[in-house]
């Protein structure tokens, strides 16, 4: 990166940002020397002075331990019970993703821009009037804008997407020291060589007069975007533009207490986010004192050769859970691939070795063996074909080809199958034609059936997917004047298991609880 004043004209990008706070300094947080006993001890006080009220009095159901191979995780201080709420934690940095969104936002409150409206502070960023650096200190903008400005943005008047990507590191600069202590504590792997993190995207580009490539600023920024890109979770806020239309905004956000429990891919969890974009995790399954609180930080429907590759690029580490040992991933077969010969229409093709990317497939019927080269090859053309084409189409033409098509080269459970049936359910809304409502209903217990085997617990899809099968049967019923299907137990009993799973989410079908006082279920 550029120095102040090179590559360029110096005296314009001094003028463009005349009156400029002073660069911060970045106070060093104190290292202290500890053993790993006492550095946990006094990390998880931190960590509890941190969150407040979120811990209610007493001993809380978790405990910070360190487990061989995964380095500290959390652990179950005594029996949980299925649907116990374990923790809420709440983010200590919250801001933009790396992400192409589709409107223009408040980089600061989230709200929608009708247009592109630049902060007067000379940041480079969409903000709203009352987010703008020209209200004063009480604008929650303030301090980053100042901030921003101190390095000299070029181009001050023009919008910058790459400052906006890089905004949630930027924000690490206002922690607390104490907050910054214990962001700091928390494991960042280096970026692969292959990737261009935001931080160099803006150092490359040189987007900034008085900001040292080398410097303390930006080895602190290089920190804590590892620190993100290991830890972060995904989520979002709703925002309604001015026709009450709503809007989902993605945002990465860190919490300190979630990021600390390891990875399953047959979690012991699940988790939403509350209006507040408080974290609420809460037991899927039954955990044992003494076990360890596990989440899945894949998606659960994917197969295991996409979820061992997501996991080593993205978290640098192999998953060898009992789910990805097994090759039929416990008779699921999300990731297997129908036998390509012609003569063996029944025949399964599995990973002889799931644990290895190379390994070689065969098929569980007429033994015919493949390559990993091959195998590979046809997951890339389905997944071509289903997420850049049919995923985008109208439900009944993803209907017809998951009838007319699919069936001929994916298996039911393949895991496109199964994505491209996600997506219709989210299609098929209530005032479709019933032959689409029987299909939805349909794919919904399919996928529902794929849970239960999985013995995945009570997780978030099951509670999605509970209340679309609760919805469409009532829709069903009252096409064919059979009100009273609506009502039967087992019926009764979805809607009361997404009620369950969904009830903490800000993020949850808007007539969910209309639903629920109709029904009587709680
Ligand atoms: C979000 S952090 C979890 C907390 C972390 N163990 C710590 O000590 O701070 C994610 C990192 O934990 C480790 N990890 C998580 N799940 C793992 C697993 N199933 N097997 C091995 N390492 C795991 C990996 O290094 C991963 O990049």
């Amino acid at each position: 990166m550029a120095a102040a004043g090179e590559n360029g004209n110096g005296a314009t990008g001094a003028a463009e940002t005349a009156n400029v706070p002073p660069v911060p300094e970045l106070p060093e947080v104190p290292t202290v020397d500890l053993s790993l006993p006492e550095r946990i001890a006094s990390f998880k006080q931190e960590l509890l002075a941190y969150l407040g009220e979120l811990v209610p009095p007493g001993e809380p159901p978790w405990d910070i331990a360190t487990f061989e191979g995964y380095g500290r995780g959390l652990v179950a201080t005594r029996d949980i019970a299925v649907n116990e709420l374990v923790f809420v934690d709440r983010p200590v940095l919250v801001g933009p993703r790396v992400n192409n969104y589709e409107v223009i936002f408040c980089a600061s409150c989230c709200s929608i821009l009708r247009r592109l409206q630049l902060c007067t502070g000379g940041c480079r960023l969409p903000i709203c009037s009352r987010c703008d650096y020209s209200v004063g200190a009480s604008s929650p903008h303030a301090a980053e804008c100042a901030l921003i400005q101190s390095w000299q943005p070029k181009d001050a008047g023009r919008y910058s997407k790459n400052i906006l990507y890089a905004l949630t590191s930027i924000r690490g600069f206002l922690l607390s020291e104490r907050d910054r202590s214990i962001v700091l504590q928390m494991e960042g792997h280096p970026p692969r060589k292959e990737m261009t993190t935001e931080i160099e995207r803006l150092l490359k580009d040189g987007y900034f007069w008085n900001l040292d490539g080398e410097g303390p600023a930006v080895r602190y920024l290089r920190q804590v975007v590892n620190i993100l890109n290991t830890n972060a979770f995904e989520t979002s806020r709703i925002v309604a533009d001015e026709e009450n239309n709503q809007h989902e905004i993605i945002l990465r956000g860190l919490y300190i207490l979630g990021a600390l429990m390891n990875h399953c891919c047959r979690p012991n969890v699940r988790y939403v986010f509350d209006g507040e974009l408080r974290m609420r995790v809460h037991a899927s399954r039954p955990i044992k004192k003494g076990e360890q609180i596990m989440n899945n930080y894949s998606k659960i429907l994917w197969g295991s050769q996409h979820r061992i590759i997501h996991l080593c690029f993205s978290k640098n580490f192999l998953c060898c859970c009992d789910r990805c040992k097994d090759p039929t991933e416990f008779g699921t077969y999300l990731g297997a691939l129908k036998c390509v010969r012609e003569s063996c229409p029944e025949g399964r093709l599995l990973p002889v070795n799931p644990l290895k990317i190379s390994s070689v497939w065969r098929c569980d019927r007429c033994s015919l063996k493949m390559d990993n080269i091959k195998a590979s090859k046809i997951q890339e053309i389905a997944s071509r074909m289903i997420m850049n084409n049919a995923i985008k189409r109208e439900a009944s033409h993803i209907i017809d080809y998951l009838n007319d098509h699919i069936v001929k080269f994916l298996l039911p459970t393949n895991q496109f199958t199964v994505e491209l049936k996600l997506q219709a359910i989210k299609k098929i809304q209530s005032d479709r034609p019933l032959v689409e409502l029987r299909e939805k209903e349909k794919y919904c217990l399919e996928i529902l059936d794929i849970l239960q085997r999985l013995n995945y617990g009570e997780c978030f899809v099951k509670g999605v997917l509970c209340y679309e099968l609760f919805v469409t049967r009532v829709t069903i019923a009252q096409l064919l004047n059979e009100s009273e299907i609506a009502t039967e137990t087992s019926n009764l009993d979805q809607l009361r298991t997404a009620w369950q799973i969904l009830k903490p989410s800000g993020n949850r079908p808007r007539d969910l609880q209309q639903l629920v006082v109709t029904y009587g279920i709680e």
